[in-house]
């Protein structure tokens, strides 16, 4: 039985002690993990060590081999499909449509999960959108073809996208890896605002150090489908943690400013 007590200590997601492979090697191995509603997670560690995975089953896309990912409690994979989709907005690294969509209809499909077969999008959908494509400055490309738009740009159509979906959570893969500097902070900065001020849960895969420093409150460090460090930047981002995980030396700077971290390869 739930009882209060319960209920609010509640993870919004839970994995399970979950592995995952795609063929025979686990790629995602015993990996448990609560992100709390209202969180700023970063999800970092190097090429292929299961960032991307891992998110794609917290949010409900891959099925784990073993053990399960909780949504506020229940199986993910129980959880009624629509409902899941109103709730989980998921980003993911590469975008590419099968048909020649505009961008605005992109944007437009963050509202599917609240239509049904029959209802068409009413003014207040299109009013969403129309907040959704200024917020992440698209407007510009609204009536343009979406696959023949930049990689940058598709990367803000699509979060685009997911702020129109209203989402409790957002799931990100690598949101700014094809953005110039000023839309990496845009898009981070807009991310913050969605998290501070709508209590959205935000979990990010990110290679960039020194962004996920400033804008994640947790970092989860992966290995070869492990976590091998799981809390602040300042306890995670540790020479000796990233020289083991990364398999190079570094030198750690803080930033006074605002307590972020600079790692700058050794003998770079
Ligand atoms: N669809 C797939 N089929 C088979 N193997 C896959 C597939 N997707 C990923 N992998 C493999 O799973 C492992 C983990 O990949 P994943 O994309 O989760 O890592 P990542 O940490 O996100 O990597 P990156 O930082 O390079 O994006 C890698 O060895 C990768 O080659």
């Amino acid at each position: 039985m739930t009882t209060a007590a319960s209920t609010t200590t509640q993870p919004l997601l839970r994995a399970e002690g979950i592995s995952f492979a795609y063929d025979k090697d686990p790629v995602v191995r015993e990996v448990s993990l609560d992100i709390a509603s209202g969180e700023f997670v970063g999800i970092i560690g190097p090429n292929g060590s299961g960032k991307s995975t891992l998110l794609k089953l917290m949010a409900g896309i891959l099925e784990p081999d073993s053990q399960r990912v909780l949504f506020r409690g229940r199986d993910i994979h129980s959880c009624n499909r629509k409902q899941l989709a109103q709730s989980i907005a998921w980003i993911p690294q590469e975008h590419h449509m099968p048909f020649p969509f505009k961008v605005s209809e992109v944007v437009m499909m963050g509202r599917h999960p609240y239509l049904s077969a029959f209802t068409f999008e009413g003014e207040s959908d299109f009013e969403i959108v129309r907040r959704a494509l200024e917020q992440t400055q698209t407007s510009m490309f609204a009536e343009r073809l979406f696959n023949e738009i930049s990689g940058g740009e598709k990367q803000r159509v699509m979060l685009a996208s997911a702020i129109a979906q209203e989402p409790e959570a957002m799931l990100l893969d690598e949101p700014t890896s094809a953005l110039d500097l000023k839309y990496q902070v845009e898009l981070l900065r807009i991310l913050n605002d969605l998290n501070s001020k709508q209590n959205v849960t935000i979990a990010v895969a990110m290679h960039d150090l020194h962004l996920a420093s400033k804008y994640c409150c947790r970092l989860v460090l992966l290995k070869q489908g492990r976590v091998i460090k799981d809390g602040a930047p300042e306890e995670v981002l540790q020479k000796d943690i990233l020289e083991e995980v990364y398999e190079i030396g570094v030198n750690i700077y803080r930033d006074e400013a605002d307590g972020s971290f600079l790692i700058s390869p050794e003998g770079a």
